[in-house]
């Protein structure tokens, strides 16, 4: 319909054509007194005008984000039975075993879609067994994808596996939008999740799998059972290794530039051993490897605390993903507490993925920056209120000597007269640009060397005003570049590897290939609407 004709139809304001859409959404939007708010009206801006939607968020990626995104998608998760407007993803239940392929047809547009992610909504962030109010997140990471890597929104796909949860307070919730029941034990679970994998293949032959907020054992076990067989990774383990890396690479440069030693003397200490504490651990081993140490010299250098302190090889019932960083060199009583631990292993880096708030105490920190002329604290735990200290109390409890990348975002916080940025060491930088990179390359598998070579692009995408700000990743306003970046290393592995499918790139130079990733970025439209 043309302009004119809008304007003609009578249910339209008469002078809305000389009003700014942007700047109503924008003001409509902080007009709002809470997140979760926030969260319910930009969804409904999604559902009326996608494309002023993403125009938008692309334009205020540091407002809008942190709503769609950790922490604001958290709370919607929490409450997502109570907040639901529309349907606006897959939920595949349990029930639906023995016809899922039946389920998955249902999609529109299933030849289209190139990106799913999928979460079981039993480990939601830090905040445990959200069942079915799981698939926010799944939505968030997919509105990174479209926003942060230019992907197509009608080729993303979020799915729900809605397999009951253990979480009583929801089967008595008469809002609760899931099955009331526990959930499956490992055989049922594994059939389900073998005939899902099956029929997604088959429903969306283009398609890469996300895995998202599983437990930790079941993040584990589907990964090592799929990651050979299907187009998937999991980004609770790879992904936010991969991220971690990236940030660790630039923070030990300073660090070490600022104790003067060498790179390899590096001795890192991670506070928590889930999927994403041992994810990232195992996606360190690189970081000294690529200064040259063997795979079991980089692992001395790694130690690895959960609620139980320090572990250790002697633990009796140490779970499996656990055992590769226990330590066989440490005799002596159990080593429970953390100061304890950081007083014996003397770490130049403390990084936690543990869901426990404020676990990096005054007392944790300040040891930390007696032992360190830079300490590397890194709390990553998410949302903000599990996160193992705040960006304002490390920098006070360290005289500003600290490198510090939070999960969640923190501000630009001023101390004793100085401005300093906090990094967000998120895998959010991380997974638009190896789905970007794998859905263009079609590779068949996700490499650990994809995952690597991601790590390496983003850490070199810093500018020199980045690097002489002292960040250790790339501002977020530049995402869709970095995206692209880290895009064509990872196509660039695929082909190392040999799982790219789509061989047309082998012959391109880089720059060739660069333009080509960035002129396939998706841009929303807003041309149909007011701007003055
Ligand atoms: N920044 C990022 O990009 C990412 C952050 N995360 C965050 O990492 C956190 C952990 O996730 P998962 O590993 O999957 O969860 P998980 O629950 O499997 O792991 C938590 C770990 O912390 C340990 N822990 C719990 N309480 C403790 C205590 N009092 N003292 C010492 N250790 C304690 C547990 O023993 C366990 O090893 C979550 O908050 C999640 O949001 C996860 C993925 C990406
Ligand atoms: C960021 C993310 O994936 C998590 O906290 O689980
Ligand atoms: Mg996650």
């Amino acid at each position: 319909m043309s302009l004119a004709a809008l304007h003609n139809a009578s249910r339209l304001p008469p002078y809305l054509f000389t009003t700014d859409h942007r700047q109503r959404v924008l003001t409509q939007l902080r007009s709002k007194a809470t997140g979760l708010e926030k969260y319910i009206y930009l969804n409904g801006l999604k559902d009326r005008e996608p494309n002023l939607f993403y125009e938008i968020l692309i334009g205020n990626l540091l407002e809008i984000v942190p709503i769609l995104y950790t922490p604001t998608v958290g709370d919607a998760c929490s409450n997502y039975s109570h907040i639901w407007r529309r349907p606006e993803g897959l939920y595949v239940t349990i029930e639906n075993k023995g016809h899922i392929k039946e389920v998955l047809r249902s999609w529109p547009a299933a030849q289209a879609s190139r990106i799913a992610v999928v979460t079981d909504g039993s480990r939601i962030l830090g905040l445990g067994d959200l069942g079915a109010n799981g698939l926010p997140i799944s939505i968030g990471k997919l509105d990174l994808y479209i926003a942060g890597a230019g992907i197509k929104p009608t080729t993303t796909l979020p799915i729900c596996l809605d397999l009951g949860t253990n979480t009583q307070k929801f089967h008595e919730d008469p809002l609760y939008l899931g099955i009331r029941r526990k959930r499956p034990d490992t055989e049922e679970m594994d059939e389900f999740m073998h005939e899902f994998m099956e029929a997604m293949r088959e429903v969306f032959p283009q398609l890469l799998v996300q895995f998202e907020d599983f437990s930790t054992d079941n993040a584990f076990r589907y990964l090592d059972l799929f990651r050979n067989q299907y187009r998937c990774f999991n980004d609770d383990i790879q992904g936010t290794g991969s991220v971690v890396l990236s940030g660790f690479l630039n923070a030990a440069r300073l660090s070490a530039a600022a104790a003067g030693t060498p790179l390899t003397e590096q001795r890192i200490l991670f506070f928590g051993a889930g999927s994403a504490g041992i994810g990232v651990a195992k996606q360190l081993l690189s970081f000294f490897t690529l200064q040259g140490l063997s795979v079991e010299e980089a692992r001395d250098r790694i130690w690895t605390v959960d609620s139980k302190g320090l572990i250790t090889a002697d633990r009796k019932g140490l779970q499996e993903h656990k055992k590769f960083f226990a330590r066989t060199d440490y005799q002596g009583p159990p080593l429970t507490k953390l100061e304890d631990v950081i007083k014996y292993v003397k770490p130049t880096a403390l990084l936690g993925l543990s869901t426990v708030r404020n676990a990096f105490s005054e007392e944790i920190v300040r040891l930390m920056a007696s032992l360190n002329a830079r300490p590397i604290i890194f709390p990553l735990s998410n949302p903000v209120s599990l996160c193992e200290v705040d960006f304002e109390d490390a920098l006070k409890w360290t005289n500003g000597s600290v490198i510090f990348a939070s999960g969640s975002p923190y501000k630009v916080t001023e101390f004793n007269g100085k401005r300093y940025e906090p990094g967000q060491g998120n895998n959010m930088y991380i997974f638009p640009g190896i789905g970007l990179g794998t859905i263009l390359s079609k590779a068949n598998h996700v490499t650990d060397s994809m995952v690597e070579q991601a790590a390496i692009a983003l850490a070199s995408s810093l500018t020199a005003e980045e690097h002489a700000a002292g960040l250790v990743y790339p501002r977020l306003v530049r995402i869709r570049d970095i995206s692209a970046q880290i895009a064509l290393a990872v196509i660039r592995a695929a082909q190392k590897d040999n799982v790219d499918e789509n061989s047309l790139f082998r012959n391109l130079s880089d720059d060739a290939l660069l333009e080509y990733i960035r002129a396939k970025q998706w841009q929303p439209t807003t041309s149909h609407l007011p701007r003055l």
